[in-house]
Order: C-alpha cells, then sequence, then structure tokens
C-alpha cells in the first residue's frame, strides 16, 4: 500500500481529553466529504472544515511505499525516549488510509495510535485512542470509542440522540468560525452535562 500525507509535525494534542500531550501529527491527504477545494465547499457533506488535507506537499509531507517507511518517518519525528510515545493520525479522513500493516508498524516503534475520524468508516482495528467527529447528514458506521468530539453547532444534529452510542468521553467543540460557537457549546454543557467542553488549545497558543 502506497501512503499519501499531506504532512507529518512533532506538536501537542490541541483538542480532546488527550489535550496537551506531546504527540506527532500523522496528516493523511483526502477525505470522504469534502474534495478539500474551496469551490466546492458549500456542496460538500462537510462544510465547516478548518483544515489544508489536499495533495502531499506539506512539512515532511510526500508519497511512502511501504508501512516501514511511513512508520519510520514517523518514529524520526517524535525522536529520541521511548517513554509515552504518541502518534494522533488524521487528515483529512485517515480511515481510507490507515490499515493494519501500518498500525503494527507503529506498534513495532513503540507509538500509541490515537486516530481522528469522522466515523462514515469502519475503524480498524487496534487502535489505541479512537476519536470519532461526528457530521450532520452523515450516516456514522463506527458509533464505538474513547471519545466522540462533537462540533458544535451543527443542524441536523440531536447530542441526546448520540448520548447512547458507546464511547466514554463526550465532548463539544466549538465551531471555529461562525461567531456564537462558543457560547453554544458551553450552553450545551450546562443543559445536557454528560458533554464537556473541548477547546482547540493549538489555536490559543499559536501550535500548529
Ligand atoms: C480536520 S478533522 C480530520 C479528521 C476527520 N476527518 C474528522 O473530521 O474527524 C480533525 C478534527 O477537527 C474538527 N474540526 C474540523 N473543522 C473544525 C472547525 N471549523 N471547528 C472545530 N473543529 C473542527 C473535526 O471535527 C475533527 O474532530
Ligand atoms: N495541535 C493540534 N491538535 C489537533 N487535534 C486534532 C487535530 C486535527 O486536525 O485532527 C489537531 C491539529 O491540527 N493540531
Ligand atoms: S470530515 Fe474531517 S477532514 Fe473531512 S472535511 Fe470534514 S472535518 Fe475536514
Ligand atoms: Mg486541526
Amino acid at each position: 500500500m502506497t501512503y499519501a500525507v499531506k504532512e507529518c509535525f512533532l506538536t501537542l494534542q490541541g483538542e480532546g481529553v488527550q489535550t496537551g500531550s506531546r504527540a506527532v501529527f500523522l496528516r493523511f491527504a483526502g477525505c470522504n466529504l469534502w474534495s478539500g477545494r474551496e469551490t466546492d465547499r458549500a456542496t460538500a457533506q462537510c462544510r465547516f472544515c478548518d483544515t489544508d488535507f489536499v495533495g502531499t506537499d506539506g512539512v515532511n509531507g510526500g508519497k511512502f511505499v511501504s508501512a516501514e517507511a511511513l512508520a519510520d518517518h514517523v518514529e524520526r519525528l517524535w525522536g529520541e525516549g521511548s517513554e509515552r510515545r504518541l502518534v494522533v493520525v488524521t487528515g483529512g479522513e485517515p480511515m481510507l488510509q490507515l490499515d493494519s500493516p501500518l498500525i503494527d508498524a507503529l506498534h513495532a516503534r513503540g507509538l500509541r495510535v490515537a486516530v481522528e475520524s469522522n466515523g462514515t468508516l469502519a475503524a480498524t482495528p487496534g487502535i489505541d485512542w479512537l476519536c470519532i467527529s461526528p457530521k450532520a447528514g452523515t450516516e456514522v458506521v463506527q458509533r464505538k470509542g474513547d471519545e466522540l468530539k462533537l462540533v458544535w453547532p451543527q443542524a441536523g444534529i440531536d447530542p441526546a440522540a448520540l448520548e447512547d452510542w458507546d464511547f466514554a468521553h463526550f465532548l463539544v467543540q466549538p465551531m471555529d468560525g461562525p461567531a456564537g460557537s462558543v457560547e453554544a457549546a458551553i450552553a450545551l454543557v450546562m443543559r445536557r452535562p454528560r458533554w464537556r467542553l473541548s477547546l482547540q488549545s493549538h489555536k490559543v497558543v499559536g501550535l500548529a
């Protein structure tokens, strides 16, 4: 399998329960809910994306011809030290490319594998931390994982209907862009205490 990687970099996880953790981000190119072209945004299934995932031209991006080569690349970016090695696999939609050989190759290098997915594709077995972020109007098949991260507000999603999905943590994250998202997210937590606020802390402190 050849992997198309938009970018890969060492930073802190900015979102969710693992916020603040040192992590290599592995951002795959491509998504099944948007082409990534601005001219298509208004007609896409997911219209609020904050990410450029088109092509392989980002920092440490490229085409990787094998799982071993890509896992070596991730390990190099982590650097020295075997403690608490973490890779966050995202995109684009990572489940278009994250397969068992790559998970095995990352595990063989001592990395825990976290994933950020839209949940429309079944997650590959072996992931250590699975974050699913549902998008209105899509069929979420992956209803089990570690954290459910709802970007809010989203017309067409009823948070109450998500609460019986099999997740350990229910997070609401203000949609970056529209005015009033933070207030709307706080109001949701106040109304439904199952949910906790997730802020995109990397944007606050100026990390990638
Ligand atoms: C760029 S997506 C890539 C992973 C996957 N495609 C997904 O949507 O979960 C990474 C995370 O950013 C969230 N996100 C995207 N655009 C956002 C925005 N404008 N405001 C807040 N979170 C956003 C997504 O919901 C997801 O949790
Ligand atoms: N620092 C940082 N944390 C993140 N957590 C999820 C991200 C993503 O784009 O998937 C992200 C990201 O892009 N940067
Ligand atoms: S599903 Fe994820 S990567 Fe795809 S357009 Fe939406 S937020 Fe962006
Ligand atoms: Mg991001």
